[in-house]
């Protein structure tokens, strides 16, 4: 794709602001031959007052701030429609995505993207059609009408301008290439910051801020150090630009100005006067020359990164999608493997019949979450094949396969609204006894009314306002609500205390309906009892397999799982009273 393909669903509009804007700019540089009329006619004779070239100067005036105003509501509004068209292409992007991809690209380049480069798109749809008009429009229009009072002169003030616009060319390469370093150190520091404020809790535990503080110092210094050397860079092209191009061409156009007047004296007073003043407007149009520079090459940066998540392969969706027949899940073959890391699941095989409830148990890091992250399709099985209700799950369109599925993970997100629309997040028309009927099901609502705003209390960014338990149990009444027909449960390794566990088992017992295709993965093996099969993952392969009566029968693995937990259980501590609010 062509750098300039990004700006087409705007193309019109930014065309017809550069029009707008380049004959604002003829109209300001006739401004100035008004003047030098008025001014000429003066000289004639003062007696005579020059009505016309003041009546035309006003009237040009007008015209001019008219079209000008006009020109940039043009842009801006072009800037705005981009803003929105892209941002709204990139998050169906980022939606298409596998998780994966996702998680690998981080969250720094991501908000860069989505947020840093799509602002330096809107500058430069915003900006650029005025300074583009002032830099091109001005050296043209001024010299046409400098050739017309005198083309000797006229051919000195070009061959100024052009060497002046090859020597900006040269100095301005140069600093295309420290722009690329700034970028570097902006996403740099942007990943930083992320990093230091999303892991703020570990950051203070395990070295007091320090060992990660000290690594966004760095990332500062370098972002200083870089944009020290690239302001100092500019400062010294900036100045020797303005040199060349403010007092040499005038000097030198008023030298050859009067050198001419002598020689030959058709050249008049007032034809050097107008040489002067138009000479300044070519001067002038040496900052919109670098500004337009700077906003192309900080927006050519952001569009190869706009690009480059945009060209990201999506998730493989099918041709001619197919509808499962009932919600009976089967892992033929299965192996997944992370991006360049080492096998994760190897050669698993199982049948999970529609309706049944299935565990997954295992040590940690045995591949629970990751098996069960492949129904979803958040991550795409590397060998082997998953079929729910006899389809391929690669062969169901995305929506209906995620519309057959509940996940409550270990660590559950929530958004920046209400409580009550956290329940009722993606789902149209629920009203607020069905809200509350859910939060009941799941054992938050009584903890919901202990809230200053209860149902309408703000969750807070990322719901950091509650607990993980509270959090998961708000999970969990989205999905009584969502009443999809398989629900994946990925339990907490670890409760954050006795109450919150027993009101988060309360709530998981309920999820596992008859009706519905449970999958749970667990740690606590007395909620597995009933359970139509239990699966003992072990780095990655499936070591055991049937219910528990069968294992304990005969697995010795088992067994002794089964004895160390309830040995375990029976270490812990008893509780007898649940706080009031959580009851
Ligand atoms: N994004 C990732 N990239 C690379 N490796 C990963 C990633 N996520 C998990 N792993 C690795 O995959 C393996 C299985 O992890 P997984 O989270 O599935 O285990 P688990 O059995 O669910 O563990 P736990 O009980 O602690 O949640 C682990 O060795 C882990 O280090």
């Amino acid at each position: 794709m062509n750098h300039t393909d990004i700006f087409l669903p705007v193309k019109n509009k930014v065309s017809h602001s550069i029009f707008l804007a380049s004959i604002a700019q003829v109209l300001k540089l006739s401004i100035w031959l008004m003047l030098i009329w008025v001014l000429h006619q003066l000289m004639l004779d003062t007696s005579v007052f020059p009505g016309l070239p003041i009546v035309s100067l006003l009237v040009l005036s007008i015209l001019f701030y008219t079209l000008r105003t006009y020109a940039h509501d043009k842009s801006h509004y072009a800037a705005f429609e981009l803003e929105k068209i892209l941002r709204t292409r990139l998050i169906k992007k980022i939606n298409q995505l596998p998780i994966e991809t996702v998680r690998n690209m981080g969250n720094g380049n991501l908000v860069k993207t989505l947020i840093d480069d799509i602002k330096e798109l809107h500058a430069f749809v915003a900006d650029a059609p005025p300074l583009k008009a002032e830099a091109f429009v001005t050296p043209i229009f001024t010299l046409l009408v400098l050739f017309i009072f005198n083309w000797v002169f006229a051919s000195i003030v070009f061959a100024i301008t052009l060497v002046t616009f090859l020597l900006l060319s040269f100095i301005m390469k140069k600093a295309k290439l420290l722009k690329e370093s700034y970028n570097n150190a902006t996403i740099q520091i942007n990943s930083k910051i992320i990093e230091y404020i999303q892991g703020m809790s570990a950051v203070r535990t395990f070295d007091a801020g320090e060992g990660a503080f000290g690594q966004y110092q760095k990332a500062l210094e370098n972002y200083s150090q870089v944009v020290f050397h690239w302001l100092q860079s500019m400062r010294l092209s900036t100045k020797i630009a303005r040199s060349l191009f403010s007092a040499m061409p005038m000097s030198i156009i008023l030298v050859v100005g009067l050198s001419l007047a002598q020689l030959n004296d058709q050249i008049s007073f007032i034809t050097i006067f107008c040489f002067l003043l138009l000479a300044i407007g070519i001067t002038e149009s040496v900052h919109p020359v670098m500004s337009l520079f700077q906003i192309l090459q900080k927006s050519k940066a952001a569009i190869e990164r706009i690009f480059e998540v945009e060209n990201l392969p999506i998730l493989e969706a099918p041709s001619t999608p197919l509808l499962p027949d009932n919600n009976e899940i089967i892992f033929k073959n299965v192996g997944f493997s992370y991006l360049n890391s080492d096998t994760v699941l190897s050669n698993i095989n199982i049948k999970i019949p529609e309706n049944s409830f299935t565990a997954l148990i295992g040590t940690s890091g045995s591949g629970k979450t990751t098996l069960t992250n492949l129904i979803p399709r958040f991550l795409d099985a590397t060998s082997g094949t998953i079929t729910l209700g006899g389809v391929n799950i690669k062969e169901i369109e995305y929506a209906e396969l995620m519309s057959r599925i509940s996940f409550v993970f270990q660590d559950n997100f929530l958004f920046s609204c209400s409580i009550a629309d956290n329940i009722r997040y993606g789902l149209d028309d629920i009203s607020d006894e069905d809200v509350i009927e859910a939060a009941k099901k799941a054992e938050i609502h009584d903890f919901i009314l202990t809230l200053p705003q209860q149902y309408n209390t703000l969750a807070g960014e990322r719901g950091q306002l509650l607990s993980g338990g509270q959090k998961q149990r708000i999970t969990i009444a989205r999905v009584f609500l969502q009443n999809r027909p398989i629900v994946i449960l990925d339990e907490p390794t670890a409760f954050s205390d006795a109450r919150n566990e027993a009101l988060l088992l309360k709530a998981f017992n309920r999820l596992i309906d008859k009706n519905k295709t449970v999958i749970m993965v667990t740690h606590r093996l007395s909620t597995i009892v009933n359970a139509d099969q239990i699966i003992l993952l072990d780095k990655g392969m499936i070591k055991i397999h049937g219910t528990h009566n069968d294992l304990i029968e005969n697995s010795s693995d088992y067994k002794l799982l089964w004895q160390e937990y309830n040995k375990a259980k029976d270490w812990s501590i008893p509780v007898n009273n649940l706080a009031d609010g959580e009851k």
